[in-house]
């Protein structure tokens, strides 16, 4: 199976209604006998005011897809836009600015500052880069998120699911063109990963964000709009309004294939159960780019 050509570039949408896309989309790791092709010529459009998860196994490039249209990793050859934007070829400092100004990001590990309270973290990205929040939006973000009696309050006095919904308000206050959620409820219950789930797809709905979340978990995916499906670092297949039933049905066809590959009886890599993938180191996360976790100093993405 191989990745559609760019006239149908999978999860097409209207021409002004594309928040980001890609064609011919390759990331190679390494060089020589050692290279890894995370993502071999993808063709994607993320269409503007959805929710779009990603699934596939793991070792399937979900990340690196994620990093690459985020502008968090550099491509190997392909072309990347952000609206109207080609992003690949930006240098370092504009990616920086564009990431800043224009995308909002969400990580397993929620990412907030321990010394600053929630309100504080909140707004912590633009404050950075000196811009004023739209107060009425912020209300209404932090309104919708519930966060109300709990802005004064640090990390340390909230529960997972309470971060979360912080790291939420974070990537929305500044009302970006697209929000990036990497493993999102992966540190959360069943009932706090449920409820985020739920805001994501209420910023979708009632504040016409859009969102890109990378998952293992179907019955996350089946909060979303639609479903891209990687193997081997190509998109394979696409799902509309997803259910959490058809979502497994579909994860299971990748062990299928790959029990038929390795001659029956092989283990399989297939994604973990929803909820047990392991921990992002901060370093090696996007959020490092954003924030030092370690120092709980703001780094890199000032200009
Ligand atoms: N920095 C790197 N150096 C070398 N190889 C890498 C690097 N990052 C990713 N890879 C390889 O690229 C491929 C895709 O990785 P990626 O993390 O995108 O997959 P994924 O689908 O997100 O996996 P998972 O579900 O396990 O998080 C894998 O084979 C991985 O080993």
């Amino acid at each position: 199976m191989s990745t559609p050509a760019p006239e149908h570039a999978v999860g097409r949408a209207e021409a002004d209604g594309i928040a980001a896309r890609a064609r011919g989309l390759t990331k190679a790791y390494g060089s020589g006998e050692t290279t890894v092709l995370a993502l071999d010529s993808v063709d994607v459009d993320i269409a503007r005011g959805r929710f779009t998860a990603v699934m596939g196994p793991s070792g399937s490039g979900k990340s690196t897809l994620m990093h690459c249209l985020a502008g968090l990793d550099s491509v190997s050859a392909g072309q990347v836009w952000l609206g109207d934007t080609e992003i690949t070829g930006l240098k370092d400092r504009e990616l920086t600015r564009l990431r800043r100004d224009r995308i909002g990001f969400m990580f397993q590990s929620f990412n907030l500052i321990p010394t600053l309270n929630a309100a504080e973290n909140i707004t912590l990205p633009m404050d950075i880069a000196g811009q004023k929040p739209d107060q009425k939006w912020l209300d209404q973000v932090i309104d919708t998120l519930g966060l109300r009696d709990r802005l004064k309050h640090r990390p340390a006095q909230l529960s997972g699911g309470q971060q979360q919904r912080v790291a939420c308000a974070r990537a929305l206050a500044s009302r970006p063109e697209l929000i990036f959620a990497d493993e999102p409820t992966g540190n959360l219950d069943s009932r706090a990963g449920l409820e985020v789930l739920g805001f994501l797809r209420e910023a979708v709905d009632e504040l016409g964000q859009t969102v890109v979340m990378v998952t293992h978990d179907p019955g996350a995916a089946a909060h979303s709009d639609l479903v891209l499906f990687l193997g081997d670092g190509r998109i394979v297949d696409e799902m509309e309004r997803p259910s959490a039933e058809a979502v497994l049905e579909r994860m299971k066809r990748f062990d299928t294939i790959r029990v038929t590959f390795d001659g029956g009886g092989g283990g399989s890599d297939g994604a973990p159960p929803a909820g047990t993938s392991g921990d992002v180191p901060l370093d090696d996360s996007p959020g490092a780019a954003f924030l030092d976790g370690d120092s709980g100093d703001v780094t890199l993405e000032k200009d």
